[in-house]
Order: C-alpha cells, then structure tokens, then sequence
C-alpha cells in the first residue's frame, strides 16, 4: 500500500481542506500511515488528530520514521507537513486512498440507531453470509469478521472503527474474498469523521431516543440526531423504521439524496404510509413467530408473494423490527426467501436475547440491555408475554459514564420487575458499591423486592438457586462483555452466559 504526496495535496484541494503544504518532495510515496506515534513510522505520513494530541507525539513520530505529518496546525517545521482543516477528514480520505478505495469492490450495508445496530447487523450478515458463503463481512461492536476463516475473527474496540482501520481492515476484506460488507454506523462515527466521504449501498435506520449525551459524546440531542441522519444523507438506499421518533428528520434526510422508489419503510402492526409491515402470530421464550407483508407497490416488487411468514430465534418484539430491517436488506439485494427464513430461523446474536433453558430454575436471558429505553423494551415485552411469571432481573450500571442510566435502571425496575439484585458492571474507577446504592435509592421497594451483591457471579448465583418454574431471570446490560473495566484495567471476566451455564452445571448437572 502506499500513496503519493502529489496524489495527496490533490485529494486534499478537492475537499477543501488543505490549508498549506511545505512539501520538499512532491514525488514522495509513503508506504506507511498511523495516527499513534508508538507504532513503527518507517517511509510514513502520520497523523495529528483528537482532543487529547500533545506535540510530544509528533516528536515520537519522526524519531520513528515518519515522513512528512497532516495536522491542523504546525508543529515542528523539521520535517514536510500538510496543514489542514480537519485532520480526521483528511485521515479518512487519505486512508481509503492509501489502502485504494476498498470500498469500492465492496457493497456495504450499514445500520445505525440508538438500538439495535448490533442484533440487525449480525441478523443480515448471518443471511448473507448463508446466501453467499466466504463473501460477507462484518464490522459490528462485538465482532470484526474480515475474512471466511477463524483468524479472520477479531473482538472490536469501537462499534464503528477509526477511518484508518476502518479502511484497512476493507482492505483486508477485499483481499480476502469478501464481497458483501455488513456494518453498525455510530452516531461518533459521524461526528469523529470516522466514515467521511463513504456511501452506503444500503442504510438502515433502526430508531433513536435520548442517548450518548454528554461532555465525551453529542453535547445536545439536536447533535445527536443529525449526526445519525449523516447515514441516510450517504446511503444510495435507504430502509427507515416508519415508527423511529424524529420519523420526518430521518425521511428528509433519506430524501436529500435518494429518491422515493429507494426509500424503503417498515412498521410494526397497522401504521399505515409505509412499505413493509410486520405483525406478530405468536411468540414463546424460544422463538417468535411473525408475517412480513408489503403494503406498497415498491414493496410488493421485491416481495413477490406480498406476504410472507418468518420465525425468529431471538426474542422480544423490538427484534421483529430488527429483522424487518435486515430482511429488507436481504430483499433488496436479492437474497432467496428460504435462506432468509432459514437464516432467521437459526439466529444468535452474542448477548443479546440469549436464552437458557433450565431444569428447574425457570427460564435465564442474557441480554445488553443498558439503559432505561431497551430495558423497558425488554421487560415489558416479558411482562406482557408471560404474564405468569416473576421477572427477575441482575444489573448493574457502569462508573464514571452514563449516569443517568441509574435512575433509568431504578424507573424501570419499579415498573417492571419483581425482584432485583444489583451487583457490579464496570466500575471504573467509582465504587460499585455507591453505585448500586444510588440505583437502590432510586427504586420503590413496595413494588420490587431488591438486593445488592456486589460480586457479580455470586448475584447471578444466588438469582438463579432463588428461582423456579416459569420464573425469568434476566442478566442485564452487560451481554457477553468477558471483563469488567476496573480502575483503568479491563480485568478478565468469564461473561455472564459462562458464568450462568457453570452454575447451572454445577446445581443440576
Ligand atoms: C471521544 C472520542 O470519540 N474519542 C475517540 C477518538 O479519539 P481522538 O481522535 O479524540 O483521539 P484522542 O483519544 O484524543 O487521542 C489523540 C491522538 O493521540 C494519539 N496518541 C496518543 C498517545 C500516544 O502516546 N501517541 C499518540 O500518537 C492517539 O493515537 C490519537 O490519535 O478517536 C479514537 C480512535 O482514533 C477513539 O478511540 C476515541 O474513542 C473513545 C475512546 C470512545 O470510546 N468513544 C466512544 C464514545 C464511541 O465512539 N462510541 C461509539 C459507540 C456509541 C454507540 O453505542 O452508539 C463507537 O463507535 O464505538
Ligand atoms: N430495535 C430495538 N428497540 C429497542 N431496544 C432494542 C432494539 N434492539 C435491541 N434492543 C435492546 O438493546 C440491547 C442492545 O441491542 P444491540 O446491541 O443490538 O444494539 P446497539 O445499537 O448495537 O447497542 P449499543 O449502541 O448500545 O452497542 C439489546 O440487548 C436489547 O435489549
């Protein structure tokens, strides 16, 4: 891989962003690109870029080989550089130049949303993936798949990676066979520039509610949204949950660039003005079942027999908007409707909505629920389905961010289940145990029996052996996280799924 410094200054007038160049060498290729100054720079062009950049960097850089630097503004004059106006977008263009525009033998399906990027994102790759075998990847917060063999398997650091890895990691795709790419577009994604200058083959957007609010994220939730709706801008097709809050926002979006007949609506029981609606036929703790039907002419071409029926793996309602979304896709790329069913039929997503079934104590969910919407989501959906039985929730919330999510645990603990034990999920460097007290404080003890055990398999335990019959017992928000971020370390922790199962092992056999 390699880019010329020529081919650079070009890209960068192109896009306006180049503020100067003091280049002594206009012929230079670089066969080398990093924005961490620890790596090896050897023949490379290294990066300036974040909040938290110190010039000690850039001299760490050239000690390690860099060439020439990009950044926003001058620092050391001892070698070439490229002032620019944002150095994350010149990151991002010069990236997919420096890797050669991957993307372009790609099709790229991407979702965002503030829920359910991860479930919609594993439930497509897994259809195409069976529609196309050794031809998919995906990009998704758990895992980065770049390639059909296990070593191509990796657990992500980001939901939506920095634009650097992000394009190398599509090169490796490429290199790989892959040809279809599936992945979770964050809203920090846009607003970090980190997919700058990509479109979309397909964009989906799922929903969004209040989130991802704070000093660190979007500083208002106006932000928020419109950095969400950059997906839609960017995709040449669009696929929208008809029922999303900020609906008009997100359509106009789509609009700005796609017209009608590539914007495609989906909904959940009788809306109305929309492409594709999915009704339940019924559901138990294993699988839900549900009719996928089009209710426009631009539906019904894609779905030729107007109605079909589908049984998902996964549970829980919102789920059947999930694989709405990703059936679409499907569609749209023109995926046979058995592997689709076949595909929804088998689905797992690590974490989410996993359920183990017990001899004797009642029915285990492991679930990434992690804020007050997609908890109550979930426990109204359990409520609701299962009216019988005792819902029974371990949680914790996580320390030094998403504060909030305290209070929106306590709410929805009081409104919805029947007892809970909170316990210990990434402290960080606050102490679990002021924490849980907080959530405690927060819940209406006459409506929910509530304890706290701070070691987190020991609560899990102690749910469990206190549980029987058609008791459900949810493990929440921490999914298969296989540590717990303690004091600035991610110290190992075998994940709640294990833990539940060894217990399990251990009290029934
Ligand atoms: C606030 C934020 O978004 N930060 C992200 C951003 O950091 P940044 O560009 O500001 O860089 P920085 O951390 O200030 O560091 C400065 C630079 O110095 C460099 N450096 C640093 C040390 C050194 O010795 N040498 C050196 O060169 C670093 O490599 C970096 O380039 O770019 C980094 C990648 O280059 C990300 O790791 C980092 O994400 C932080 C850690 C993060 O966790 N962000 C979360 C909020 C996030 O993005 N989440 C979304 C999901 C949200 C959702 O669920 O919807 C995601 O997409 O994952
Ligand atoms: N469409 C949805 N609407 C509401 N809640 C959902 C939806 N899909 C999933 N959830 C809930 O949110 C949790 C997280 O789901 P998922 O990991 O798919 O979302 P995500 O958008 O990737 O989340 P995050 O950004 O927090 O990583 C699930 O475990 C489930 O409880």
């Amino acid at each position: 891989m390699s880019l010329k410094i020529s081919k650079a200054i070009e890209i960068l007038k192109k896009h306006d962003l180049l503020v100067s160049s003091s280049v002594s060498d206009d012929n230079l290729e670089v066969t080398n690109i990093s924005y961490n100054s620890k790596e090896d720079q050897t023949n490379g062009i290294f990066f300036c870029k974040g909040n938290n950049f110190k010039a000690e960097y850039l001299d760490q850089a050239i000690k390690n080989g860099a060439k020439i630097y990009v950044s926003e503004k001058e620092y050391s004059k001892d070698i070439d550089r490229l002032i620019v106006k944002s150095a994350s977008k010149a990151l991002a263009l010069l990236s997919s130049e420096y890797f050669g525009n991957p993307q372009n033998d790609l099709f790229i399906v991407a979702f965002t949303g503030t829920k359910g990027k991860t479930t919609t994102s594993y439930f497509t790759y897994d259809i195409l993936k069976n529609a196309y075998p050794k031809q998919v990847g995906l990009f998704s917060t758990v895992d980065r798949i770049v390639g059909p063999d296990p070593k191509d398997e990796f657990k992500s650091d980001l939901t939506t990676p920095e634009s650097l890895d992000l394009f190398h990691d599509m090169r490796t795709c490429v290199d790989n066979g892959i040809k279809y790419l599936v992945m979770e577009v964050s809203s920090q994604a846009y607003k970090k520039n980190r997919v700058y200058g990509l479109k979309f083959d397909i964009g989906g957007f799922l929903n969004i509610t209040p989130d991802h609010i704070g000093p660190n994220e979007h500083p208002t939730y106006a932000d928020y949204l419109n950095c969400k709706k950059q997906l839609m801008i960017n995709s040449k097709v669009n696929i929208i949950n008809r029922q999303t809050n900020d609906y008009d926002t997100v359509y106009a979006a789509a609009k700005q660039t796609s017209d009608d007949k590539d914007i495609y609506r989906f909904a959940k029981n009788e809306v109305g003005d929309t492409d594709f609606s999915i009704r339940n036929k019924e559901s138990n703790l294993n699988d839900s079942v549900f009719t996928y039907t089009a209710e426009s002419d631009k539906a019904e071409d894609l779905q030729e027999h107007g109605e079909y029926t589908y049984q998902l793996g996964l549970v829980g309602d919102f789920n059947e908007l999930n694989a709405g979304a990703a059936i679409t896709a499907a569609k749209i790329i023109g995926v046979d409707n058995e592997v689709i069913a076949d595909s929804l039929k088998k689905a797992f997503v690590p974490g989410r909505m996993e359920h183990i079934n017990t001899k004797s104590h009642g029915t285990i969910f492991v679930d990434y629920a992690h804020n007050y919407a997609s908890m109550n989501a979930l426990l109204s959906f359990l409520k609701r389905e299962y009216p019988g039985s005792a819902i029974k929730v371990v949680v914790g919330s996580p320390g030094d961010k998403g504060v909030s999510r305290r209070a929106g645990f306590a709410q929805v603990l009081t409104e919805s289940a029947d007892e809970a034990i909170l316990t210990t999920d990434d402290p960080g460097f606050e102490d679990p145990a002021a924490i849980c007290k907080e959530i405690d404080e927060k819940i209406d003890h006459t409506k929910v029996k509530v304890k706290t055990i701070l070691d987190r398999p020991s609560a899990i335990k102690d749910m469990i052996e206190h549980s029987s019959g058609d008791d459900i017992v949810v493990l929440a928000a921490k999914g298969n996280d296989a540590y717990q971020k303690t004091k600035g370390v991610d110290v190992p922790y075998p994940s709640d799924p294990v833990v539940a199962k060894k217990i399990l092992k251990d009290i029934e056999g």
